[in-house]
């Protein structure tokens, strides 16, 4: 920096530019100089500073409510914007307005005495600079995505989610087999207490104002109020990012999650069984996460409550994946966790509705999120390259493994979990749909990944068995790939998603069938796991053919082709694929040993026969009258 004659420091904004030699002078002149006092005036420059309007007054007071202690009854002092830009204001000419809400109170805890800093619906670029910063754990990788570690947990903890059980709750599933354990109104305000204290001690904390669903009519307002900047960005990415606008008219929200997930519950507390809960409160509306910072506990945590919200309506909410054709075909995936919802709804041929959760309503479908959750272990840029290129710049990365020096991940790397995820905004597949909605379904795709190698690839459902199916929501996954465990674990999990629904299964499997009733759509089996026989002996049928599979479905050149009927399941399979071997199609041709294939298959009816059973004899759900044939609709050996 040259000092001038008037004393003003001019900093060139070139340095490589021409120079003229005057009266032996150096002269840097090849731009237009920056005037500008001191380095720091200089970086004021840099940044235009946000407009503060009333608006952030009532933002601040909507969210000093939400996060008002039960004791005291009051919220917390707040203030607007980053804690780390008050000393860099402190110096600036113009001062950047900060506005704070005052609670009058008199004066009982030490955090009473102090201001929580407000980051309110950040810009992925700010969460960016919070993350790097502040998270340990936190980097930027060769492709952009930000990668982060979720702590201790890096899956769902759904042993330790609870619903408070009132008198709002009673049409609630509840018993054996449900996912929703109860604890009482006063623990829950307890463990709420515990986050909201824990939340309020901090020195900022993030809140993200945000949609779900993109039908209109049926959309709710989340505020998630979390402590660190990954969850945060997390949430930007995956539920629906406002207008400005939008923002401006957000008002109160319809649910609020509290994310204290880096603070743990209290074990001496009713209930608690471990450091971890998860407690959703239906009638305050409201979510309290402990003891874990695995972030799709909170995109699931708000997917039972559309669960719980939507079907009131006579609104069909869907643990499933949607994609539509050129020609306006939509298909939806169902499927349990890693069968394939998220990786074959994203089909380069296809446009992207969604990748998990969806509404079926009388006008279509809507996708719940406004982004997309994809396992990427073994993740390849040559079978997945609509994922692998959306792995950039504001994607989140959990839990992955990259090179200390060049940041590139290495996507087989299991060090840290095999639960490696990336968060993205939809738009970053290049043919989503947007606004994402579609028309009603022609295809209902249910996906198993039959680690025991007995279900053929493809099969064509009737409608019983397609109830069946779904109801039974079937897969078997390898349990781990470490610690010698050789044998597949059989899951059930009715609905394709027995942890997030909050009514008994026939509930939706009735709203199910009428809609595919209605609208004339065709179930299917697929198998997107194991060929050639069990785990250990065969091996995972390629994602190729599974393609070819869906392609067939699609074009409706699966409709028109000849079956054969399977025993023991009675299933319909095509005698023929475009691009898949025909021997493939029935699973006893790729066993080397026919007696162990048919044991297996035995093994495995007899475990859906006893998943069965609590069901078949159920009468409240309303497919009473479709019971008997749905029953029948099982494996008969
Ligand atoms: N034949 C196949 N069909 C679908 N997925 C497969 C297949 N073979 C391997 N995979 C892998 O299985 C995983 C499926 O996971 P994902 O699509 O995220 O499931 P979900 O969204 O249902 O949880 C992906 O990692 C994918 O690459
Ligand atoms: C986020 C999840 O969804 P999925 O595995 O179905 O993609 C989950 O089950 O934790
Ligand atoms: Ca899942
Ligand atoms: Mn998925």
């Amino acid at each position: 920096m040259m000092e001038a004659k008037d004393g003003q420091a001019w900093l060139g904004t070139n340095g490589y530019g021409s120079r003229r030699e005057e009266d032996g002078v150096c002269h840097d002149d090849s731009a237009t100089p920056v005037r500008a006092n001191t380095v720091d005036e200089l970086h004021s420059l840099q940044r235009k500073p946000q407009v503060v309007e009333d608006r952030h007054r009532l933002q601040l007071q909507s969210i000093s409510a939400s996060l008002a202690s039960m004791t005291c009854g009051i919220g917390p002092k707040l203030v607007n914007g980053d804690p780390a830009r008050k000393k860099e204001m402190a110096g600036k000419a113009v001062t950047h307005h900060q506005h704070h809400i005052t609670v009058p109170t008199i004066t009982v805890s030490d955090s009473d005495l102090k201001f929580t800093h407000v980051l309110y619906n950040l810009s992925p670029s700010e969460l960016y600079e919070h993350a790097i910063k502040y998270e340990k754990g936190s980097f930027i990788t060769s492709s952009g995505a930000l990668a982060t570690l979720s702590g201790a947990k890096t899956g769902r903890s759904p042993r330790d989610k609870r619903v408070v059980k009132d008198e709002t709750t009673d049409d609630l599933w509840w018993g054996k087999g449900s996912p929703n354990i109860e604890m009482d109104e006063q623990t829950f305000l307890i463990n709420r207490e515990r986050a909201v204290d824990y939340l309020n001690s901090l020195d900022k904390v993030f809140v993200n104002d945000q949609f779900l669903n993109w039908d209109p009519n049926n959309r709710i307002k989340v505020r998630i109020i979390s402590a660190r900047a990954y969850h945060s960005l997390f949430m930007h990415n995956m539920c629906i990012r406002p207008t400005y606008e939008e923002l401006e008219n957000f008002g109160e929200p319809d649910f609020t999650i509290y994310n204290a997930g880096q603070f743990p519950c209290n074990r001496y507390t009713h209930y608690m069984t471990s450091s971890t809960s998860i407690d959703l409160n239906l009638k305050r509306r409201e979510m309290v996460i402990l003891g874990t910072q695995y972030a799709g506990e909170m995109k699931k945590g708000l997917f039972s409550v559309m669960h719980y919200l939507m079907p009131k309506k006579q609104i069909l909410s869907l643990h499933s994946g949607c994609n539509m054709g050129r020609g306006g075909d939509v298909a939806l995936f169902f499927g349990l966790s890693g069968t394939g919802k998220t990786t074959l709804s994203t089909d380069r041929n296809r446009i992207l509705i969604g990748d998990d959760e969806h509404c079926w309503s009388d006008n279509g479908i809507s996708n719940i999120e406004g982004g997309c959750y994809a396992k990427c272990i073994d993740l390849s840029q040559e079978k997945e390259p609509d994922i692998w290129d959306a792995i950039k710049f504001g994607t989140v990365l959990e839990n992955v493994v990259f090179d200390e020096h060049s940041r590139e991940v290495d996507y087989t790397e299991k060090s840290v979990t095999e639960n490696t995820r990336a968060a993205y905004p939809i738009e970053y597949i290049a043919n989503a749909k947007i606004p994402c909605v579609g028309p009603h379904p022609k295809n209902v795709i249910l996906l198993a990944c039959d680690a025991f190698g007995v279900l053929p690839p493809v099969s064509k459902l009737s409608h019983a068995q397609t109830m069946y199916h779904f109801i039974s929501g079937y897969t078997a996954l390898v349990a781990g790939t470490e610690d010698g465990i050789k044998e597949p674990q059989a899951t059930f999990s009715a609905c394709f998603g027995a942890a997030f629904i909050m009514l008994h299964p026939t509930r939706y499997a009735a709203m199910l069938a009428d809609k595919m009733n209605k609208h004339g759509a065709t179930g299917w089996l697929v198998n997107t796991g194991w060929i050639g026989g069990s785990y250990g002996v065969g091996e995972r049928i390629s994602l190729a053919y599974t393609r070819k599979i869906i392609d067939a479905i699609h074009s409706g050149e699966l409709l028109a082709t000849s079956y054969k009927k399977t025993d023991v399941f009675g299933l319909d399979i095509p005698t023929k694929v475009e691009g898949v071997p025909s021997e493939l199609l029935d699973p006893i041709n790729t066993w080397e040993d026919k007696d162990s294939y048919k044991l297996t298959l035995l093994k495995l009816a007899d475990l859906f026969k006893r998943n069965f059973k609590v069901f078949a004899n159920y009468k409240k759900g309303g497919v009473s009258d479709l019971a008997d044939e749905i029953a029948a609709a099982g494996p008969n050996f």
